[in-house]
C-alpha cells in the first residue's frame, strides 16, 4: 500500500480535496480531525492544560478557540503542544494503515506535512494551492475568525514557494469542477504507477 501525503496552507481546500479522493474510493486520513479526537481524551486534556497558566478547559474539554489564539502567537508553546499531540496522531495513523492494508493507496492529509518532515514517510506528495486572499476569505467565512488570527497561522506554516519543489503533484483549487478533474487524473496516474510495480 502506498501513502500519499496531501497538504496545503490554511484554507487552500485540503479537506475538500481529500473528500474528492474519498469519492473516488480512496481511504482518507484527515490528521486535523483525528487530532481533535485525540485531544478529547482526558489524559491529553490534562497534559495540554498544563502548558498554560490560564484555564483552557471548559466542561472537561479543551477550549480550542482560546488555545488557537494562544499558540499561534507563541512558537515555543505551539511546539510544546505539537510534542504532545503529534506522537498520538502518529500512532493513530499506524492503526489506520493496518485497517486499510489492502488498499492500493491511502491519502494522509495534514496541514504541516512538510513542516513536520512527514513527507519522508510518503511515497508521493500532493500540494493544494489557492491565492492567499481567497484562502483568508474562505477561512474567515468558515471559522468566523479575524484576518489577524488567520495571518498568525499562515506565519506558522511554510509558504507555497517552499513546498512546491517538494511536491509530486500540485492541485490548484479555485473552481471545484476543475479541482475534481485534477483529482481524477492523479488517481489514474497513481493507479497506473502502482500497476507497473
Ligand atoms: C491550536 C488548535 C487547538 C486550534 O484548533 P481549531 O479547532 O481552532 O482549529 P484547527 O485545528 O482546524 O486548526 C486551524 C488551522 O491551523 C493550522 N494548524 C493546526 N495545527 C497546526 C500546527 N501545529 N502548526 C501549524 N499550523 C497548524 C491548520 O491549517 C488548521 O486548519 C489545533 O489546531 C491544534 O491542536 N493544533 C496542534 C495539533 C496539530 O498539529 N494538529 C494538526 C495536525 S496533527
Ligand atoms: N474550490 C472551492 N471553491 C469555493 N470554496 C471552497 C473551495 N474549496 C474549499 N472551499 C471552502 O473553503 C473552506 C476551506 O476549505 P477546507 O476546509 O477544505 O480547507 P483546508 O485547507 O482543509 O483548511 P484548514 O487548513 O483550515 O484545515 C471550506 O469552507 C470549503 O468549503
Amino acid at each position: 500500500m502506498k501513502i500519499v501525503g496531501l497538504t496545503g496552507g490554511i484554507g487552500s481546500g485540503k479537506t475538500t480535496v481529500a473528500k474528492m479522493f474519498a469519492e473516488q474510493g480512496v481511504p482518507i486520513y484527515i490528521a486535523d480531525e483525528r487530532a481533535r479526537e485525540v485531544m478529547d481524551r482526558s489524559d491529553i486534556v490534562k497534559r495540554v492544560s498544563e502548558l498554560f497558566e490560564e484555564s483552557v478547559v471548559v466542561e472537561g474539554k479543551l477550549d480550542r478557540k482560546k488555545i488557537r489564539t494562544l499558540v499561534f502567537a507563541d512558537k515555543e508553546r505551539l511546539e510544546r503542544l505539537n510534542q504532545i499531540v503529534h506522537p498520538e496522531v502518529k500512532a493513530d495513523f499506524e492503526r489506520f494503515k493496518q485497517e486499510h492494508a489492502e488498499a492500493g493507496f491511502v491519502i494522509k492529509e495534514s496541514a504541516i506535512l512538510f513542516e513536520q518532515g512527514l513527507d519522508k514517510e510518503c511515497d508521493y506528495t500532493i500540494l493544494v494551492t489557492a491565492p492567499e486572499q481567497i484562502r483568508i476569505d474562505r477561512v474567515k467565512h468558515r471559522d468566523n475568525v479575524s484576518e489577524y488570527n488567520i495571518r498568525q497561522i499562515i506565519n506558522n506554516q511554510w509558504n507555497d514557494m517552499r513546498k512546491k519543489p517538494l511536491s509530486d503533484y500540485i492541485i490548484e483549487n479555485i473552481d471545484r469542477d476543475l479541482t475534481k478533474k485534477q483529482v481524477i487524473d492523479i488517481v489514474n496516474d497513481i493507479n497506473f504507477k502502482n500497476s507497473l510495480i
